[in-house]
C-alpha cells in the first residue's frame, strides 16, 4: 500500500492530516502514532474509505484504491474500529458471518466453512451461541476481530485496538496480532497510544504531530526520549530490561522525593 501527498481538510477549512507520503510493506506491522488532533483517525478513515481524501492518492496493488468495488476493497482491507456500536443484540456467530459478506449476497445461505477455523483460532468456539451483550469487553473485540478476519483480508486496520481492554488482555490482544501477521502473513497498520506496544509489536511507526508525519522508520530509530519530548512534550527514558528496552514515562517536573 502506498500513499501519496495525501491530505484532508474538514468542512471550515480544519486541517486534518497534509501531504502525507509512505509506504505500507506487505506482510508488515506498521504503528501510528501521535499527541490528540495530530490526524490519526483522519488517517484511519481514509485508509478505510470512510472518508474520501481532499488531495493526493491512496494505491493498493499499484492502484488508486477508488478503483475497488466496496465489497473488491471488503476482501482486500477489513477495519476494527476502536467503537464498535450494536443496534440489536446479535450472537457472536451470526455477528462473524457478516464477515462474509464481501464474499456472498445477504440473502445467500450462511455459510460458516471459513468462519470455524477463524473461531477456533481466536478462541471464540464455546462462546459461538452467545449472545454479544453478555460478553466482556475483551471477549467483544475478539468478535470484532473475527469479524475482520472472516473478510480473508491482506491488511487489516486497527483503531486503538486495546484501548478498552485490561492490560491482561492489552497485551493477549497484541500477542495475537503479531501471530496473525506471523502466521496468517496479515499486513496490520494499528493506532497505538501504547508507545511499547509500538515499539515491540512494529517494524515500522509513524509519528504524526499537527496533521504531518515528523518522524517515520523502525520503532527504535523513532521512538526515543528526544522525539517524544519534542512530539508529546512529555519526559521519557529508555531503559534496558531482561525483555528488552522499555519507555519509561517520567514526571514533567522532578518530584519532591
Ligand atoms: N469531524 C471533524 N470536523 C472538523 N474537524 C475535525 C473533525 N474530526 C477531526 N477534526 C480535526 O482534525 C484534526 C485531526 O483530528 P483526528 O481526529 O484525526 O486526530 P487524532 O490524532 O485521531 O486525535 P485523537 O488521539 O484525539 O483521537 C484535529 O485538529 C481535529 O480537531
Amino acid at each position: 500500500m502506498q500513499v501519496k501527498q495525501l491530505s484532508y481538510t474538514y468542512p471550515q477549512q480544519k486541517r486534518g492530516i497534509d501531504r502525507l507520503d509512505f509506504t505500507i510493506e506487505p506482510g508488515s506491522m506498521t504503528a501510528v502514532i501521535g499527541p490528540n488532533g495530530s490526524g490519526k483517525s483522519t488517517l484511519f478513515k481514509l485508509l478505510a474509505r470512510e472518508l474520501k481524501p481532499t488531495a493526493g492518492t491512496i494505491y493498493l496493488d499499484q492502484q488508486p484504491i477508488t478503483m475497488f468495488s466496496a465489497k473488491a476493497y471488503a476482501r482486500k482491507v477489513a477495519v476494527v474500529h476502536q467503537h464498535n456500536l450494536l443496534y440489536d443484540d446479535i450472537s457472536v456467530l451470526d455477528l462473524v458471518r457478516f464477515g462474509q459478506l464481501p464474499y456472498h449476497s445477504l440473502l445467500a445461505e450462511p455459510d460458516d466453512v471459513a468462519i470455524k477455523p477463524i473461531l477456533d483460532y481466536l478462541e471464540l468456539t464455546p462462546l459461538q451461541q452467545q449472545s454479544m451483550a453478555k460478553l466482556s469487553g475483551g471477549q467483544q473485540q475478539r468478535v470484532w476481530l473475527a469479524l475482520a478476519l472472516a473478510q480473508q483480508p491482506e491488511y487489516l486496520l486497527l483503531d486503538e485496538p486495546t484501548t478498552y481492554l485490561d492490560l491482561h488482555f492489552q497485551a493477549s490482544f497484541m500477542e495475537l496480532l503479531a501471530k496473525l501477521n506471523r502466521e496468517m502473513h496479515l499486513t496490520i497498520v494499528m493506532i497505538l497510544h501504547d508507545l511499547n506496544q509500538a515499539r515491540h509489536f512494529s517494524q515500522q511507526v509513524l509519528i504524526l504531530a499537527d496533521g504531518a508525519i515528523v518522524a517515520a522508520g523502525t520503532p527504535q530509530a523513532v521512538i526515543t526520549p528526544a522525539r517524544l519530548r519534542e512530539v508529546f512534550q512529555i519526559n521519557t527514558e529508555l531503559i534496558t530490561t531482561t525483555q528488552g528496552e522499555f519507555i519509561v514515562q517520567l514526571p514533567n517536573q522532578p518530584t519532591a522525593n
